[in-house]
């Protein structure tokens, strides 16, 4: 997939299908909460799903919340598709680890 930044209009349609996710900063950003039972079972899902993908966020934890933010270092820190990719990953193992985002 190409490193390849995104238009504006892109990132807000990747956006639309991307709940509690918005672009802060340059970067895609969401933050989760999960019990705190739960975290460790979801950093350990989205580490694999980074390393398949190659491609990898900045993970903040803080006890039950857990937060990502993406973008793509080869691409001067813009945000690609490799960026939206891997934040729809995570956005569905969110569900399957129970972790819904902080601002529901
Ligand atoms: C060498 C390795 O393939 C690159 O550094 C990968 C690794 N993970 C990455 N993660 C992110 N967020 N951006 C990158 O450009 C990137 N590049």
């Amino acid at each position: 997939m190409a490193a390849t930044p995104l238009t504006d209009a892109e990132i807000a349609q990747a956006l639309a299908d991307l709940p509690g996710w918005t672009a802060q900063d340059g970067r895609l950003a969401a933050v989760y909460k999960a019990d705190r039972a739960a975290v460790p079972g979801f950093y350990a899902a989205v580490a694999a799903a980074e390393d398949e993908a190659n491609h990898h966020a900045e993970i903040t934890v803080l006890y039950g919340t857990v937060g990502f933010a993406l973008n793509t270092h080869d691409a001067g820190g813009a945000i690609t598709a490799l960026d939206t990719a891997l934040a729809e990953r995570i956005s569905a193992l969110a569900v399957e680890r129970g972790a819904r985002p902080a601002g529901k």
